[in-house]
């Protein structure tokens, strides 16, 4: 069960950008990691069925993604893309409802649960205050949270999320990070998660994926990926590993 990825080699516009990757993700928070270009969101766009594999394939609980239609892959599946953008004037409540979609008929109207459980996503994600606004001039921290609470009330088992916290002001990121970290305790969710921030990725990732130019260099627990040796040859830049007084320790590169 979960998602099984196996001998994947993806290719866009005649480049290969993704080269025989082959992992097992059933449970807990996997993080992608990996220098810029290194085909993270290329690894999560196909494992979310949108990019087709070159050779090689992802199924999801067995089976593989492209021959589940888009309606049943959403209740399995809920994907938090980059840099994603709507171009239409609806409220925050209304656009995150649509996250409910997958469980409704078409044109069936949103039930009284359907709205319960968006409003309680807009209340977790911190952006109740914002529920009736448009979400045309959103600030980019307020938009991100939006389609992560657009993505919980879709309620799958499965979350990819693409830079979830990327635009996110401190406080907001270990919000999302921990309220991710208490869905996955309460309800054995399996979390895929790109991320650029190694020291969020040591917290709150159970299992590190380490990709450097389309392939995985390393794939295991959490300590046994981040250490300083693999970071540096990996990023090829000197890195810090600094002890805190709690006993964790923080990863920072060597300023130049
Ligand atoms: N549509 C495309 N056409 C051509 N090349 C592409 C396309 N999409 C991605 N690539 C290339 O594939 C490689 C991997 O890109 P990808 O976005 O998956 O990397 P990433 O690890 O997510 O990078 P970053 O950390 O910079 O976001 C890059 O070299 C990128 O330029």
């Amino acid at each position: 069960m979960g998602i099984s990825i196996r001998n994947l080699n993806c290719t866009i516009n005649e480049t290969p950008i993704l080269h025989d990757i082959s992992l097992d993700f059933t449970s807990g928070m996997v993080g992608i990691i990996g220098p810029n270009g290194a085909g993270k969101t290329t690894l999560l766009r196909t494992i979310s069925g949108y990019l087709k594999p070159e050779s090689g394939s992802v199924e999801i609980d067995g089976i593989d993604v492209r021959k589940i239609d888009v309606k049943s892959l959403a209740k399995k599946m809920a994907l938090v893309p980059q840099n994603y953008a709507l171009e239409y004037d609806f409220t925050v409540l209304e656009t995150v409802l649509m996250g409910r979609n997958p469980h409704k008929k078409t044109f069936e109207s949103e039930s009284a649960e359907d709205i319960r459980l968006a409003r309680e996503a807009i209340a977790k994600t911190g952006i109740a205050h914002l529920e009736n606004r448009s979400v045309i001039g959103l600030s980019g921290g307020e938009w991100q949270r939006m389609i992560i609470a657009r993505a919980l009330v879709q309620q799958s088992n499965i979350l990819l999320l693409d830079e979830p916290v990327s635009n996110l002001d401190i406080k907001h990121q270990v919000g999302i990070l921990a309220l991710v970290r208490d869905l996955i305790a309460g309800s054995g969710l399996l979390c895929v998660c790109v991320l650029h921030d190694l020291n969020l990725a040591s917290h709150y990732c159970d299992q590190i994926v380490l990709m450097k130019k389309g392939r995985v260099i390393e794939y295991g627990r959490t300590e046994d990926i981040l250490k300083k040796d693999i970071l540096e040859a990996v990023y090829d830049t000197k890195i810090c590993m600094i002890r805190a007084e709690d006993g964790s320790t923080y990863i920072l590169p060597e300023m130049i």
